[in-house]
């Protein structure tokens, strides 16, 4: 590991604070030494001195943002005007990069008296370098910055560039998908417990199922509707239960689902 690499901080030393610091130490080649991040409560401290191995906790916003080269903000969008109120000044030395759901570009702007601020949204599958991640920068952003921000963020997963105005909808989608997912996990696994599998076995099969559709649609590139046709026989199981879930509005309630989530992303933005 190269003492070249950033000095990365977090605002808020929570469940994202910790799962991206993760994927930025194992797979990032950032070590553990150049993290530090600030969270009010001593129990978020501990655990994210015990999770990040070599990372530094304190109770002092300024203090992240003094050390570092990157800093995330990764408190809740409630409390992002406490937090920027917490800071005497932002270092020109300091990049802003928050993953606050909502909160936009101009508010942060705003909040943090600063222009060089990206907003990104990830998502928890960072935890284990399978994020989701996509991300805009404020205007006038030098692309040295953008390109750190990409390659930090591909430590934890992929990284794709959008337009602010798409970065609500990403939000719906990417940022609470996985809740989404495992819900979808939760109830086939009941189904198979339903139909005598013992849970655990109902659960692998569950999960792997998932994954490899998952692998399906990125390695071969395929739509989707025609790997669902490779595995519907005529006459056969899967289209009796295509059948079931068409009835039952299945896309419908998906749809519905990641349109409420996309809506509360926006009136977030306005609070
Ligand atoms: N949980 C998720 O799946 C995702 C969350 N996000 C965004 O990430 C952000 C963090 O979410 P989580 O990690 O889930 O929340 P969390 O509640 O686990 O972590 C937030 C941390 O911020 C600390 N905090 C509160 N006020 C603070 C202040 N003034 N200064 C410094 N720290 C302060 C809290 O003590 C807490 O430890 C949110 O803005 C959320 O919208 C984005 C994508 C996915
Ligand atoms: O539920 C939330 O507000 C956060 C943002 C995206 C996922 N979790």
């Amino acid at each position: 590991m190269s003492n070249d690499s950033p000095r990365v901080g977090f605002l808020g030393a929570g469940q994202m604070a910790m799962a991206m610091a993760h994927g930025i130490v194992t797979r990032g080649g950032v070590p553990g030494s150049h993290i530090i991040a600030a969270d009010p409560f001593a129990d978020a401290r501990t655990r994210f001195e015990q999770e990040i191995p070599g990372a530094q906790a304190t109770d002092s916003n300024q203090k992240v943002i003094d050390q570092s080269d990157v800093a995330f903000i990764a408190v809740k969008p409630q409390m992002m005007a406490d937090a920027a109120k917490s800071l005497t000044k932002v270092p020109d030395t300091c990049l802003l990069i928050s993953i606050a759901a909502g909160v936009t570009l101009k508010r942060l702007v705003s909040l943090f008296s600063t222009q060089r601020i990206i907003r990104v949204m990830p998502n928890t599958p960072c935890l284990v370098g399978l994020s989701a991640c996509a991300f805009s920068a404020n205007e006038g952003i030098q692309q040295a910055d953008i390109t750190r921000t990409q390659k930090l963020l591909e430590a934890t997963g992929i990284a794709i560039q959008v337009p602010e105005k798409q970065l609500d909808a990403v939000t719906g989608l990417s940022g609470s998908g996985p809740a989404f997912v495992y819900m979808l996990i939760e109830a086939m696994t009941d189904a198979g417990v339903r139909q005598g599998l013992p849970r655990s076995v109902a659960l692998q099969l569950t999960a792997q199922t998932v994954k490899g559709a998952a692998e399906m649609v990125l390695a071969t590139g395929q739509h989707p509707a025609a790997l669902k046709d490779n595995v519907t026989s005529p006459g056969g199981t899967t289209i009796a239960g295509v059948h079931e879930l068409e009835k039952k509005g299945f896309r419908g309630a998906i749809i519905d689902a990641i349109t409420a989530a996309t809506e509360r992303s926006r009136e977030l933005g306005q609070d």
